[in-house]
């Protein structure tokens, strides 16, 4: 089954308005499961509404969008996918745990349950001494590990993110990552992340879907294949070159040379 299903979708707000914005312009996307797709491109090319599109957090103006194979309000409500943005939205009166909790509580799962699953997601991103802190008691990417366990917690087959690990310094963000990466990889959990680093990108994803400027249309989706993401695939030959494929789809230069 696919993951996500975006057919013929445009996006208008405040249609017929004078601040009237076209913000997408018939956007086709499918993500398979299991993959992970990256989107990325110029500030303001609908990215963001996108992903929302996709959670149903905005409606579309026109086509349709399929999470699961169901349509995308269904799929909210049945919690088909966990999200993390890029502030980690931690609530400060919540213990770790208990922010990791929340969206099971949510769900009306008994206490031990939504203990066990905490316990078990706050492992797998490395935090488990930390679950009686607060969040202001931790490190930014801290913060962002927690959002993440979070996002996970119900065990969602889809992850939505948007720029999560944008506000990180360079090291954390490349160690962040490969976490990501491991957890989905442990979990089956198939992702739509969206970010403005080429790097981060091509590290993550199998599949870079290059936007352009308003109205965001996709103007080419690079396939990566980079085989296991160790730290030393960041110093391969390979990486490079899917990174000036991208640069390139970026500055719709297919055919002509840029500096890698
Ligand atoms: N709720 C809204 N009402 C009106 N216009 C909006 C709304 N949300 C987004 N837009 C407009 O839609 C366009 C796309 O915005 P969006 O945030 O999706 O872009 P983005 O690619 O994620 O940008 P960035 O990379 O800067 O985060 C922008 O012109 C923005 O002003």
């Amino acid at each position: 089954m696919t993951a996500v299903e975006v057919s013929g979708v445009s996006k208008v707000f405040n249609k017929g308005r004078p601040d009237e914005v076209s913000a997408l312009h018939d956007i086709d996307l499918v993500v398979e499961s299991g993959q992970f797709v990256s989107l990325i491109g110029p500030s303001g090319c609908g990215k963001s509404t996108l992903l929302r599109l996709i959670a149903d957090l905005v409606p579309p103006t026109s086509g349709t969008v399929t999470v699961a194979g169901k349509p995308a309000r269904r799929a909210r409500l049945d919690q088909e996918y966990g999200i993390a943005f890029q502030q980690a939205g931690l609530f400060d009166w919540r213990t770790v745990r208990r922010n990791v909790e929340l969206p099971l509580e949510l769900r009306g799962q008994k206490r031990a349950e939504r203990h066990a699953r905490a316990e078990e997601m706050l492992k797998l991103v490395g935090l488990s001494d930390f679950a009686g802190h607060y969040p202001a008691q931790l490190s930014g990417g801290m913060q962002q590990r927690v959002a993440i366990a979070r996002a996970l917690a119900v065990h969602p087959p889809l992850l939505l993110m948007d720029e999560p690990f944008g506000a990180l310094d360079e090291m954390t963000r490349e160690r962040l990552q490969s976490e990501l990466l491991r957890v989905c990889a442990a979990t089956g959990t198939s992702t739509v992340f969206v970010t403005h680093s080429i790097p981060e990108a091509v590290f993550l994803s199998d599949l870079v879907v290059v936007m352009s400027a308003r109205p965001g249309r996709i103007t080419e989706t690079v396939k990566i294949d980079l085989g296991d993401r160790t730290d030393a695939i960041r110093q391969s030959p390979g990486f490079f070159t899917a990174i000036t494929k991208v640069r390139k789809a970026l500055r719709g230069m297919e055919t002509a040379e840029v500096d890698a």
